[in-house]
């Protein structure tokens, strides 16, 4: 079986939704490899610009930083590459390869799409992004009433992924925790995880021990 992210050594762990100096701080003694910051107004996850840059700018090297945008415009994206110094693009919404195309070239950034599975049926999406996108985050699909199409800490059924062949990078997330983390690993043969809901106190409010165990698990 081909599995092309694979490099050898442990899982890159992604924790997204920062909002505090101190997020940015026990994200990188933890160990993970990336940071999200999310720009989407509904969630409450979300940072303005201004908050996203002194984040942005405390990261050390070696801590990418992923802007989480949700089907931006040409002016959002502008005004966030102009303002945040980022390593990477994560879009999370309804957007297709040709747009996926366009920011990565109005970027020149590597840009992950996020895919929303729920049934079988669901991963003809990913065969759209797979080996297309730089990066393809295989995330739960949100449940019913969510106002958030992601960030909702619901997982999915694993087991529909466990013998995929892979074309490209890619990564896990959706309602990963340090519990779980491990059977989800052994289960997809993930090597990137992203984590955000299992990891806070109360909604939007990361924990520091709760990172820290999470990027231990991984
Ligand atoms: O975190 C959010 O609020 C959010 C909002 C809009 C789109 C995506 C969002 N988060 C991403 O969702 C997945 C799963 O998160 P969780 O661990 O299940 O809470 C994760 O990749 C976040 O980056």
């Amino acid at each position: 079986m081909l599995r092309v992210n694979r490099p050898g050594g442990g899982v890159r762990v992604k924790i997204c939704g920062l909002r505090t100096l101190a997020d940015v701080d026990a994200t990188a003694k933890a160990g993970a490899a990336y940071m999200g910051l999310v720009f989407f107004p509904k969630s409450p996850r979300h940072v303005d610009i201004d908050l996203a840059r002194t984040l942005a700018m405390a990261a050390p090297v070696g801590l990418a930083k992923v802007a989480l945008l949700v089907n931006p415009d040409d002016e959002t994206l502008d005004h966030v590459l102009d303002q945040v110094p980022l390593d990477m693009i994560q879009l999370h919404g309804s957007e297709t390869p040709e747009r996926l195309a366009e920011v990565r070239a109005r970027s020149g950034l590597p840009v992950m799409k996020a895919v929303g599975i729920r049934t079988a049926e669901d991963l003809a999406q990913l065969d759209q992004f797979d080996g297309v996108a730089d990066q393809v985050l295989v995330d739960a699909k949100p449940p019913a009433g969510s106002d958030r199409p992601g960030g909702n800490g619901v997982g999915f059924d694993w087991t529909l992924i466990a013998d995929r062949e892979w074309k490209g990078p890619w990564m896990l997330s959706g309602g990963l925790t340090p519990e779980n983390l491990a059977q989800a690993i052994a289960q997809t043969g993930a090597r990137q995880v992203d984590a955000s809901s299992s990891l806070e106190v109360v909604k939007g409010v990361k924990d520091a021990a709760k990172i820290a165990a999470f990027c231990a698990a991984a």
